[in-house]
């Protein structure tokens, strides 16, 4: 087997210690991005070696169709709106448990299926860690209100970039035939307060601020680390 490198160690292990949390019975919210995968491909061996018990829901085309090759049965939210745990990865994460999600445009369907998990479970490598948040946050728009959006972020002090497409002409177009657009807000004093205004922007499906995870873990080369939500 081919040798990973530092942060592929420490996305693993991460995923690794969230998969412990996994047990029979479980509906399993399945989470995008390559440290996510790492937690579908252990579910999947899992499932196939010692005939764990659970099911899975995609928050993604792309989750979904590793969830098949490694035979996860899966169901829709429809079936199971209310999930035992979710473990999804992240681009960055402060240490009071706030995030900063949609680097592969997949953060709606995540956010779905996060707020409809009794368990959100965060799995990042150790680079991911910030005092401040202060990466441009994805926001997934309706192309018909993309001029509108556009304006709203600016008045709270953001600036849009259209996320372009690579190996295709134009944008991206998300999951949910959205565009993405990131916004650049500088370092963010106060995720909750810019996560509220977000949400109130007519046209603006979803943004990229998580301010729900219970747990995160923390992949080094050597270790795991884990920051909990105080209940
Ligand atoms: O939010 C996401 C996708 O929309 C991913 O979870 C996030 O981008 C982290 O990805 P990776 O584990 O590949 O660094």
């Amino acid at each position: 087997m081919k040798e990973l490198s530092g942060s592929e160690l420490a996305k693993k292990r991460a995923a690794e210690k969230a998969c412990e949390l996994v047990k029979d019975g479980m509906a399993v919210g399945l989470g995008t991005g390559s440290t996510a995968a790492y937690a579908i491909r252990l579910l999947g061996r899992r499932v196939r070696d010692e005939g764990l018990d659970i099911v899975g829901v995609p928050t993604s085309y792309a989750s979904e169709e590793l969830a098949i090759e490694y035979g996860i049965p899966l169901v829709s939210l429809a079936e199971r709106p209310e999930l035992d745990i979710d473990i999804d990865g992240a681009d960055q994460v402060d240490a009071s448990l706030n995030l900063i999600k949609g680097g592969g445009a997949a953060h709606t369907r995540e956010k779905v299926v996060a707020c409809s998990s009794r368990l959100f479970v965060v799995v990042i490598d150790d680079k991911k860690m910030k005092d401040l948040l202060s990466r441009p946050v994805p926001i997934e728009v309706l192309p018909y209100a993309r001029r509108l959006v556009e304006r709203k972020v600016a008045e709270l002090g953001g600036r849009c970039m259209m996320r372009m497409g690579t190996g295709k002409d134009g944008p991206i177009i998300s999951d949910n035939g959205n565009i993405i657009m990131d916004c650049d807000f500088g370092p963010i004093e106060s995720p909750a307060l810019l996560s509220q205004k977000l949400s109130a922007i007519p046209g603006l499906v979803e943004h990229g601020i998580f301010t729900n995870a219970d747990i995160v873990y923390i992949g080094y080369e050597d270790r795991v680390e884990s920051l909990e939500r105080k209940r």
